[in-house]
């Protein structure tokens, strides 16, 4: 159990006006404190009753007025954090609950550092550190499918996933350790194809749930879309029709769009980062060739490439330099309103090979279809399955290590090193799988872990 003396408080809701704001206080003396300033609107009231809501006045000791508000007190050790704590729900502006906050400063709270509720939660293990995590993925979720990961996490369930891993290594570290000690003892023998299986077995599982972090990336951060190909394509046109506002600057002057430009769509649920980027050429402008060379970049770590071809002018060496060398790309033929049917290019290698969609930025036509494909292909490259466990890049790093040294332990194994040496890895990867639920914590791993949290959370 944590043995925090000290009560801490807060404002729990944002910045920002709002019919309520949420002051917090959390530890020993949070229902001192709130007794302290809390002035109920019943006559004989003594003392709040847990888990209930009372409505009355908060007043500084000279008895100015503070607010009307409704507090709750919810008791140690069941409430969010463990410890006591005390909700005054205020009025939602920022000087009210920065007033309330410095009178509970006054009453001996102190305030509280960025995470600090969460991290008493976890320190008295009222959640383990996946769940903590998925607090600021469930708050940070920019749609419901990243909502829906978040939540499972939450609800435990990537710590026991992560507890089932650690258990089979644990076994296994079991009947190394009497094999070791027991070495002429047949019967207790671990057979090293026996181990090599039941480490391979953990491995390959572990590897399975690190690499859901890749598939999981699109739904948490957003799926990369760039727009590329040739000056005057119409890349910045299709960019304003999916936003559906004029975001970037057109003209027929081709080299218009010179740094590129990102702004974030939601494609059905699905979060996208749609970028427009300056077209591809020779050219001798400087300004014009780091615009390019940012195209470049943006297109090396594209999840998707959107190359708008001009289909009057027909694709130039620029485009099937990309079309031969990108994998994740789809060819949009654009300004077909300027030709009669479908351009004779399309007939040539490599475009007739290629998903194709044909569309006019300019009058809007076709926009939806592409919208359709994009969100079909980025979804079948990167959506888990619905309950995929996704863990972070803490989660995903320690999975990635641990999963290494079975690795190397299954590679020293065949080459006829000694169990004693071998059980050094199987360690480490029991601690690595331990340090993401934080049954093993250190101070770096808490800091890494909660100091990204905001202030009242
Ligand atoms: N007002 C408010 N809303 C909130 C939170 C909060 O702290 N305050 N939460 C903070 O992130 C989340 C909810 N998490 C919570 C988890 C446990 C308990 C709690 O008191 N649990 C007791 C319930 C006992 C009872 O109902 O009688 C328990 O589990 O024993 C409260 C909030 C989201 N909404
Ligand atoms: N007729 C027709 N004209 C279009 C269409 N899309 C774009 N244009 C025109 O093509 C010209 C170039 O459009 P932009 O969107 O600026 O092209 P860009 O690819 O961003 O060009 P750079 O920024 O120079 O690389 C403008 O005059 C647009 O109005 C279309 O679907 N049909
Ligand atoms: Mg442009």
């Amino acid at each position: 159990m944590n043995t925090n003396s000290d009560t801490i408080v807060a404002i729990a809701t944002p910045p920002g006006q709002g019919a309520i704001g949420i002051v917090r206080l959390s530890g020993p003396a949070a229902g001192e404190i709130a007794r302290g300033l809390f002035h109920s609107s019943r006559p004989g009231f003594t003392a709040f009753k847990p888990y209930h809501l009372h409505h009355g006045q908060l007043r500084d000791p000279e008895g100015n007025f503070l607010d009307e508000v409704l507090a709750a007190f919810m008791p140690g050790p069941g409430s969010f954090t463990g410890e006591d704590v005390v909700e005054l729900q205020c009025h939602g502006g920022g000087a009210v609950l920065r007033r309330v906050v410095e009178e509970c400063l006054e009453h001996g709270a102190r305030l509280a550092a960025p995470g600090e509720f969460s991290k008493r939660a976890f320190l008295n293990s009222r959640m383990d550190l996946t769940q903590a995590e998925a607090i600021m993925e469930l708050v940070g979720a920019p749609t419901a499918v990243a909502v829906g990961l978040a939540g499972s996490k939450l609800e435990g369930l990537l710590a026991r996933r992560i507890g089932e891993l650690r258990a089979g290594l644990e076994s296994l570290r079991v009947q190394l350790c009497v094999a070791v000690d027991f070495p002429e003892d047949e019967v207790e023998c671990l057979a090293p194809e026996d181990l090599a299986r039941g480490v391979a077995e953990v491995c390959e599982a572990m590897t399975e749930l690190a690499d859901n972090y890749d598939r999981g990336r699109c739904w948490r951060d957003g799926a990369l879309v760039v727009l590329a190909g040739q000056v005057n394509a119409g890349k910045s046109s299709l960019m304003n029709a999916i936003l559906g506002i004029n975001r970037a600057i057109v003209t027929d002057i081709p080299g218009t769009t010179r740094d590129y430009l990102e702004e974030s769509v939601q494609i059905d649920g699905l979060p996208v980062r749609l970028v427009d980027t300056a077209g591809l050429r020779a050219s001798l402008d400087s300004v014009e060739l780091l615009g390019i060379e940012r195209s470049r970049e943006l297109l090396g770590r594209a999840d998707l490439v959107l190359l708008v071809i001009d289909s009057e002018l027909g694709p130039g060496a620029e485009d099937l330099d990309l079309a031969l060398n990108t994998d994740n790309l789809l060819v949009v033929a654009n300004k077909m309103d300027l030709v009669g049917g479908e351009p004779a290019w399309l007939d040539e290698s490599p475009w007739s090979e290629r998903e194709l969609c044909p569309l006019s930025a300019k009058h809007g036509h076709g926009v939806s279809d592409l919208l359709a494909a994009i969100r079909r292909i980025v979804a079948a490259t990167g959506a888990p399955e619905s309950g995929a466990l996704v863990p972070n890049l803490r989660q995903h790093t320690a999975l990635v290590r641990a999963s290494e040294e079975l690795a190397q332990m299954l590679d020293e194994l065949a080459g006829g090193l000694p169990y004693d040496i071998l059980s050094v890895r199987l360690d480490t990867a029991c601690v690595l799988l331990a340090e993401i639920t934080g049954e093993i914590s250190s101070q770096e791993v808490l800091s890494a872990v909660f100091d990204g949290f905001c202030i009242g959370k």
